[in-house]
């Protein structure tokens, strides 16, 4: 271990009460991909988090190339060639991208060159094949997947030692992780090291050489490339046997339209025909950036939309608006969950009930103990880790927050519910609970419109799969013709082959 990039010893670190990691050893060696695994919760973040020195550790050292790491020093992280790029991203929304690419080096506001930024900006983008983003525009007008990029971008710019992924291929589709595997690869061929955290066990089989794997906030094992399988990582994670992945979809028992439109038309959006059934569980397919996002937010008035006929469960409406679309019975995950689906300094009780004090305008802040029962049940159901309802959600690890934002919609009488990629940043076990929450629904008769960036989990928990390709539907399919290959072929038809090393497909 004398010549290891990264020796981590003994890491400890308490919130108060909170014991988030509690003695974690491990090292990374040059030119390796270490995969840091393990529930929501586990600790993986938190640690992610001392070594880019956001966050000192309570006890326990960390040393680069054989120097201890100051504690709690991004800067001195940084000066050590150690970058991190995270899931809950860094990026500031109303700084443009080269504003934010030139961040990472301290460069002072004073005397900072626009026209510099946007030089360096540009150069960057163009050496990581990522010149379609325009350096020039506001973070906030991307796409999430492209902010990802933009943050992946950032932490590569300073040719790291050792780069921390953490999650951070959590809102890219086939095409975009590709894109970061191959910028991987570059970067360990020059005897850069990486830390992969994630939770989509396929990408840790393609890109990882060892493995540790985190269970509250210790060390629970260890893998070596191609010597573990799912069930057995799993195993080890969960602490106990894993099950079988992906339910099917239930047995529809009804024919009822739970909402159908024709024609929608909006921003992004070239005019869609569709129509859910009731207890239908409808998946939606394509490349980021082809109108998915768009159509959610239409269908749930988070966005201006028309359409030449609408219905949501039997009513006709010409359009929408989210405080109206919950009292007509649908429910929504927004593809943002930090921007548009919490409030980080509310309490989780208070979040998950905020929709329905909007919808009900209840006035006042949510009466937390009237409405026990039911949070209690939300929590339990999605095994939400957290200390209890009064808890803020600001302080839940990144999974459990997206948790909240889909059990909000639990039990409440929907009648449709629009998810875009739920499961986005949660672990393997909250997501099969996640999805036999999705199927219970379903069974309930609610009809739930669902975009996934998973392909496999659209092929087994969906009747039906719609494809979008430039804001319009490009196909659809069902019964035999639902397969992964189809839905990733629909996705990309309609433009030929796929040259995934070309820029313009990351996303
Ligand atoms: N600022 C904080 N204050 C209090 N508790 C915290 C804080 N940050 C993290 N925790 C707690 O520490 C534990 C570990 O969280 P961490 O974010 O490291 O988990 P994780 O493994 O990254 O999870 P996920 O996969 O959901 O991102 C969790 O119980 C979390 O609630």
């Amino acid at each position: 271990m004398t010549d290891s990039l990264l020796v981590a010893t003994d890491l400890v670190k308490t919130y108060g009460p909170v014991k988030a990691v509690r003695g974690v050893t491990f090292h990374c060696n040059p030119g390796e991909v270490l995969a840091l695994v393990g529930e929501n919760g586990a600790g993986k973040s938190t640690v992610a988090k001392m070594l880019a020195g956001a966050v000192a550790p309570t006890s326990g050292t960390i040393t680069v190339d054989g120097e201890p790491l100051a504690s709690g020093s991004v800067r001195q992280s940084r000066l050590s060639g150690v970058r991190c790029a995270f899931q809950e991203l860094a990026l500031v929304p109303d700084w443009t991208v080269a504003e934010n690419l030139s961040l990472p080096d301290g460069a002072p506001l004073k005397g900072f060159s626009q026209k510099k930024a946007v030089a360096a900006a540009s150069a960057l983008l163009e050496s990581l094949h990522l010149s379609r983003i325009d350096p020039r525009a506001a973070v906030s007008t991307l796409s999430l997947a492209d902010r990802q990029l933009v943050e992946i971008a950032r932490a590569l710019a300073g040719r790291p030692k050792l780069l921390i992924l953490d999650e951070a291929s959590s809102a890219l589709t086939p095409p975009g992780v590709e894109w970061l595997f191959a910028r991987i690869r570059e970067l360990t061929a020059e005897g850069g090291s990486v830390i992969y955290v994630s939770h989509r066990l396929g990408e840790i089989a393609q890109i990882a050489d060892r493995g540790t794997v985190l269970r509250d906030g210790l060390v629970a094992g260890e893998f070596v490339r191609g010597d573990w399988t799912d069930d057995e990582l799993i195993s080890l994670m969960a602490g106990r046997a894993a099950e079988r992945f992906f339910p099917d979809p239930p047995e529809r028992t009804t024919d009822a339209v739970a909402l159908s439109v024709t024609d929608l038309r909006s921003e992004g959006l070239r005019g869609i025909d569709l129509e859910l059934g009731a207890g239908e569980i409808l998946g939606i397919g394509g490349l980021q950036g082809h109108g998915q996002a768009e159509l959610l937010r239409a269908l749930f008035g988070a966005a201006p939309a028309v359409a030449d006929s609408w219905t949501v469960a039997g009513r006709s409406i010409s359009r929408t608006n989210p405080v109206r679309s919950v009292r007509l019975g649908l429910g929504y995950v927004p593809e943002d969950r930090k921007r548009e689906g919490l409030a980080l300094e509310m309490s989780v009780g208070e979040n998950l009930l905020a929709p329905w004090f909007k919808a009900y305008q209840l006035g006042g802040r949510p009466r937390l103990a009237q409405e026990r029962g039911w949070i209690d049940g939300i929590l339990k159901a999605l095994s939400v880790r957290t200390r209890g309802p009064n808890e803020l959600a600001g302080s839940l690890s990144g999974g459990n927050q997206q948790k909240l934002v889909f059990g909000r919609w639990m039990d409440r009488s929907r009648r449709v519910v629009l998810l875009h990629d739920p499961t986005r940043g949660i672990d393997v076990r909250a997501k099969q609970e996640l999805y036999r929450a999705i199927v219970d629904l379903a069974k309930e008769g609610v009809g739930i419109l669902w975009f996934s960036t998973e392909v496999e989990e659209l092929v087994h928990v969906c009747h039906r799969v719609v494809v979008l390709y430039q804001g319009a539907v490009a196909d659809e399919l069902i019964g035999d013709r639902l397969t992964a290959d189809a839905v990733v072929g629909a996705a990309v038809g309609a433009t030929g082959s796929l040259n995934l090393t070309t820029e313009g497909v990351a996303s």
